[in-house]
């Protein structure tokens, strides 16, 4: 049996907010076992990053235990890797750098760093730009760099926030498609948080659907049935998703789902 990647149990997470706490999170229960790419949709406001912060060790829940591959979890921790909406990198480094940032705080030698770099750099397609500065890059150049820039610590799980908001749909589609490439071949699991019904739908093999923050829990979690979940599917790109005879309802009852909420 696969590991579990994340366990939830019973989590619930509340801020102080003037003279009572505002609850964001309630009895959360999630399981994600090893390797599953799981797409978290709802409202605004709904608990997603905050979900996504307990996640990483940025947070502490106010009840209730996460626990990561197996271990209770309370930091940061190499394992777990992050991709925000902005890539926030390193602005007088170029590309290579700020994808070795990381590993010379790991201690590795100058050689081993410029190897890893350079795979990963290559993986996402940036290895023309590696001496480029983050202002030379474009919006989607910069997000190819911190994804790099986090699979290179080679971490078993990536929690990505809405890492392709900001791209135009062109470069979301190349990054999306990157993207599953690199969660068929290297088996991570990844966690993804995005407003885009499509995207979670192209991309994962789970999709959850959060309430609005009057619930603060998970409404919907499902497998996709669209998911093929083969390195050899990669070659037919997204088009035999969309045109799958299930898309077009799927969809509309997932939009129904959030314009409920
Ligand atoms: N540090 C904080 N202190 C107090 N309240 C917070 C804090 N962070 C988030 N909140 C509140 O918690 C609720 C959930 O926020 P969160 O960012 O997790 O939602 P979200 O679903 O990711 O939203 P969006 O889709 O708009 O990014 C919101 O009402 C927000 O105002």
């Amino acid at each position: 049996m696969n590991m579990l990647s994340i366990d939830l149990q019973q989590v619930s997470l509340s801020y102080p907010a003037r003279n009572k706490r505002t609850e964001v999170l309630k009895d959360i229960q999630l399981r994600v076992t090893e390797g599953e790419f799981i797409s978290v949709l709802g409202p605004s406001g709904c608990g997603k990053t905050s979900l996504l912060r307990l996640i990483a060790g940025y947070e502490r829940p106010t009840s209730g235990e996460v626990h990561i591959f197996g271990r209770k979890h309370t930091e940061p921790n190499a394992d777990v890797g992050v991709v925000f909406q902005h890539a926030n990198l390193f602005p007088w480094l170029n590309v290579r750098s700020n994808v070795e940032f990381g590993l010379v705080m790991r201690g590795l030698s100058k050689a081993e760093r410029r190897a890893a770099a350079a795979y990963h750099i290559e993986q996402v397609g940036l290895t023309p730009y590696a001496s480029m500065l983050p202002y030379q890059l474009s919006g989607g150049m910069k997000q190819r760099t911190a994804i790099a820039r986090s699979l290179v610590m080679d971490p078993r799980l990536i929690l990505m926030d809405e890492p392709f908001a900001a791209l135009d749909a062109i470069t979301r589609e190349g990054l999306q498609a990157q993207l599953r490439s690199i969660w068929l071949r290297t088996g991570k699991t990844i966690f993804f948080i995005t407003h885009d019904v499509d995207e979670a739908l192209l991309l994962s093999s789970r999709i959850l659907v959060m309430n609005g923050s009057s619930e603060s829990g998970i409404m919907l979690d499902f497998n996709n049935p669209l998911h093929s979940g083969t390195e050899a599917s990669l070659s037919q790109g997204f088009s035999h998703i969309r045109k799958h005879h299930d898309y077009a309802e799927l969809r509309e009852s997932l939009v129904q789902a959030l314009r409920v909420l």
